[in-house]
């Protein structure tokens, strides 16, 4: 195999983000020492907004559409994502070559005065700008008052130390790679909180889907030790729901897959923003089947009337502010 004399990741410049990027570039360079792995830390359209619902300015492709265009102008080979931020169709000629092991999948409950949902007083408000996590909370927790949260990790933390918000929920494996897991009160389990398709998970995405590239470096070959299986396959059965319903994050929509010696557990959800119309499924099957897996879960939420569901949403999220 052909090894390039140096690669380059593109990043977003959060701290998480970086973070990513660092895990990376630091596992390529161990794997290739005689290569230099550097990155480039950029700022996306999606770090720019921050006063909009993102899902309103064209939703979760504004945090990898630069880094995409750094890969096409070749002033980058790599870039690293959370998954859970990829929209479900990557354009024309991008390609995902990698997903690496996944960090903990589930949503973490992060106050200072609390320590669990089941704690707070009503009319407490709790900080969220996921339509998952706040159709959960309006299902289970009627009494509680959500408001958005944007921002990145840093910021959302200092917006709950400022007072604005008496608890927040963010995922566990943001705060545990930033070093921030004692900020965690409590985590909230699959069966609760079921989380969002890729959420935890890594993945890396190239260019130059046709491989080996002009200059004979085959980026599928050089970033497949980084690849996870089990992580791959649950998160292709995940992914699936996802573009199943339309891909859209303007969506509360859950799928969430674990793998037991083979054999793949997928659960999936769909809600009303207000909590009020939940659908939710699950089926079991050979992991090697994500695919159809996917399409399996989506054919009984369907059966349980998703898609009026989603429609319900869709609504609600284009009439809101
Ligand atoms: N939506 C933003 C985002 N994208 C990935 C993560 C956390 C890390 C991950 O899920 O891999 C977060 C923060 C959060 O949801 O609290």
């Amino acid at each position: 195999m052909q090894i390039p004399s140096r690669l380059v990741i593109a990043s977003r410049e959060s701290r998480l983000a970086m973070w990513q990027a660092e895990h990376v570039r630091a596992r390529l360079q161990l794997l290739y020492p005689q290569c230099a792995v550097e990155i480039l830390g950029m700022t996306t359209r999606g770090d720019q907004i921050l006063d909009r619902s993102l899902s309103k300015v064209g939703g979760k492709g504004l945090f990898v559409k630069e880094l995409e265009v750094a890969m096409a102008d070749g002033r980058a080979d790599l870039a690293v994502h959370s998954l859970k931020d990829v929209p479900m169709d990557l354009p024309e000629g991008f390609a995902l070559a990698a997903v690496l092991e996944r960090e903990d999948p589930r949503d973490a409950f992060v106050s200072n005065d609390f320590g669990a949902l089941d704690a707070l007083p009503a009319g407490a408000v709790v900080g969220t700008s996921s339509l998952r996590r706040q159709s959960l909370i309006a299902a289970r927790y009627p009494h509680l008052v959500v408001k958005p949260l944007r921002g990145n990790l840093d910021t959302r933390l200092g917006k709950l130390d400022r007072g604005d918000y008496a608890a927040i929920i963010l995922a566990a494996a943001g705060l545990k790679r930033l070093g921030l897991e004692s900020r965690i009160r409590a985590l909230l389990e699959p069966a609760v909180s079921l989380p969002a398709a890729g959420q935890g998970a890594m993945a890396i995405e190239i260019a130059h889907t046709d491989t080996p590239r002009a200059d004979g470096v085959d980026l599928l070959a050089l970033l497949a030790p980084l690849n996870d299986v089990a992580t791959s396959q649950a998160v292709t059965a995940e992914r699936r729901v996802s573009k199943v319903f339309g891909g859209s994050c303007q969506v509360p929509l859950a799928a969430y897959a674990t793998i037991t010696e083979g054999t793949m557990h997928l659960r999936a959800m769909v809600a009303t923003p207000d909590g009020k119309r939940i659908a939710s499924a699950e089926v079991q099957g050979p992991a090697v089947d994500a695919t159809q897996l996917g399409d399996q879960v989506a054919d009984k939420l369907r059966a349980q009337d998703a898609l009026a569901i989603l429609a319900e949403a869709k609504a609600a999220a284009d009439g809101a502010a």
